[in-house]
């Protein structure tokens, strides 16, 4: 077939350094940028078959996230903004690891294999976040969408979450939103003005936030949005890209990890702040207090102003409509146990990945989802959407119901529900607190994190941990899981779990205990367990100071 000779000439002016190996992993391929060339150009062509196989359009977002400005990654997105379903993954992997002469039988595979008619039309959109790479990168994948003769559109610099957005706009006929920036701007800026009409009183220090753009395109987006929020949202940005480096001790996870502000950043007292990663699909808030202390509040500090929120609503609604909310094992305890025993709210526990976390969360009426780290969203299913809207315009309700229905409203209205997303994120905690009149200190004191520590352990081969029970649990090498086990018990409130990182070659420890003291202690002896029992190469683990 012509297409397929097509591809055999390109490929060569993409070609794949020899011996190199990839993974589709956590959050689709990363690594240095100098290496993903042949990548981007793969990626081109599977996403076109996916295109033709699922009659939809299908998205690539050339990002690498929180990574160093030097990787670059990507990722494939499915039709209903969601991540590419695991079997594709696969291929993804396939193709990519492919020698050159190869290539074209791998692909003659894939298509057997899912039975795609290659006379389908084809539509891919394509966007890239602020790394000098992306537009390079990004050409390759278009260059692949072409030799299979797809349709593409290129959206350009956007945020990880507009391209979702897009996607699932443009499958839904338009029902989502409409598939352009400008579309997502007034649909997101429309609902949030809306919601902070039942905060009439708020004064412009209330009004003031002050946001870590991570020297990325969260930051470029955040100018682009300013306009349409007609000063209900006074921003403040700082890290903007216009001088630092992109992530370089500023943005999402620098915050989470080191627990401390981002430089950079000039924060008053109980100045209400907060952070985007690279590619702005995470969002951290925190703020000093007035004797100079730090405080973070999470992704799961998140999820429990949400769920508080929503379960409200629903109440003073009168809507019959099960809220829940979706973790992983790094979520604080306190806020596992508040949303349990306090707020009574289903909790699952999903292993790590959003994907993971998505997927759980569809099961509910209402799902919240949040990983510790930032990212996530909220979904309602069609049965809560429709009890919702009926409700709001239903000329017998009672005043009361009725509000409570149009809050609810105009919050879907304001969630983006393909992705985790920074910005949407972010309006709505915004209208949160100020339809509840609550300051960031407030919603700290909901429940106090229990100290903990993140550790990364090097070992040979990762692989050789395998975890069960959401990844609390390890089941190989023998012995690991009774040597935490005895670890734990010496401590108060404590826990601790083991497993191999899905994005960097590293061994993740997690603990958490009643103190710092305690943690940093009980963290430190399960990094020297699985250093022991799990092959640790290079020098042993240090206490933490
Ligand atoms: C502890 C942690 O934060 N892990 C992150 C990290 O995954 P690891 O598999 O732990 O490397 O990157 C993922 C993709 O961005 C993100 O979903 C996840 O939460
Ligand atoms: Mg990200």
């Amino acid at each position: 077939m012509a297409q397929f000779e097509e591809v055999s000439k390109k490929s060569a002016l993409h070609p794949k350094p020899k011996g190199l190996t990839l993974q589709y992993g956590t959050a689709g391929f990363r690594t240095t940028a100098n290496h993903l060339d042949h990548v981007m150009f793969r990626m081109g062509l599977l996403a076109t078959l996916r295109s033709k196989k699922t009659k939809s359009t299908i998205g690539v977002m050339v990002t690498a996230s929180h990574n160093p400005e030097e990787d670059n990654g990507v990722k494939l997105i499915d039709p209903m903004g969601e991540m590419v379903t695991p079997a594709w993954e696969d291929y993804a992997t396939q193709l990519a690891n492919a020698e050159q002469e190869a290539l074209c039988t791998v692909l003659k595979d894939i298509i057997e294999k899912e039975a795609i008619d290659m006379s389908e039309a084809a539509s891919v959109v394509t966007g890239r976040d602020t790394r000098p790479s992306s537009e390079n990168l990004s050409r390759a994948v278009l260059d692949g969408v072409s030799c299979l003769e797809g349709h593409s559109l290129d959206f350009g610099l956007v945020t990880t979450p507009q391209l979702h957005y897009m996607v699932l706009c443009s499958n839904t006929n338009g029902c989502y939103g409409t598939a352009t920036t400008q579309g997502y701007y007034e649909k997101l800026s429309k609902a949030f003005i809306e919601l902070t009409k039942n905060a009439p009183k708020r004064t412009d220090d209330q009004k003031r936030l002050l946001v870590d753009g991570a020297n990325g395109i969260g930051a470029l987006k955040m100018r682009e949005m300013e306009a349409f929020l007609k000063s209900e949202l006074q921003v403040e940005l700082f890290n903007d890209g216009s001088s630092g480096r992109l992530n370089y001790l500023c943005g999402a996870d620098y915050v989470k990890v080191q627990q401390k502000p981002p430089q950079g950043m000039h924060m008053g007292p109980v100045q209400r702040c907060c952070s985007f990663d690279g590619d702005a699909d995470r969002i951290v808030y925190y703020y000093n207090d007035s004797a100079g202390r730090f405080h973070l509040l999470d992704g799961d500090k998140i999820a429990t102003l949400i769920s508080t929120y929503l379960k409200e609503l629903l109440t003073q609604a009168g809507l019959n409509l099960q809220v829940a909310v979706v973790q992983t094992a790094y979520a604080n305890g306190s806020s596992t146990q508040y949303l349990e025993n306090v707020m009574k709210v289903t909790v699952c526990c999903t292993k790590t990945g959003v994907k993971h976390l998505h997927h759980a969360a569809q099961e509910f009426d209402i799902g919240v989802y949040f990983e510790a780290n930032g990212h996530g969203t909220v979904l309602f299913s069609k049965k809560a959407e429709e009890k919702i809207q009926q409700l709001a315009k239903d000329p017998n309700a009672s005043d009361e119901k009725k509000l409570a229905a149009k809050l609810l409203e105009n919050t879907v209205n304001l969630i983006n529900q393909a992705t985790g997303d920074a910005i949407s994120d972010m309006l709505l905690i915004e209208a949160v607190l100020a339809i509840r009149g609550m300051t960031v200190q407030e919603w700290d004191a909901i429940y106090t994190d229990l100290p903990n520590r993140q550790l990364k352990v090097k070992v040979a081969d990762r692989r050789v941990i395998d975890t069960t029970d959401a990844e609390r649990r390890a089941v190989t090498p023998a012995g690991l899981q009774d040597s935490i086990d005895a670890l734990v018990q010496k401590y108060k409130q404590a826990r601790a779990f083991v497993r191999p990182s899905g994005t960097e070659d590293v061994v993740r420890v997690y603990a958490e205990a009643d103190t710092q003291e305690n943690v940093d202690g009980l963290a430190h002896q399960v990094s020297l367990a699985v250093y022991r029992l799990a092959g640790g190469v290079g020098e042993e683990p240090k206490p933490l100071k």
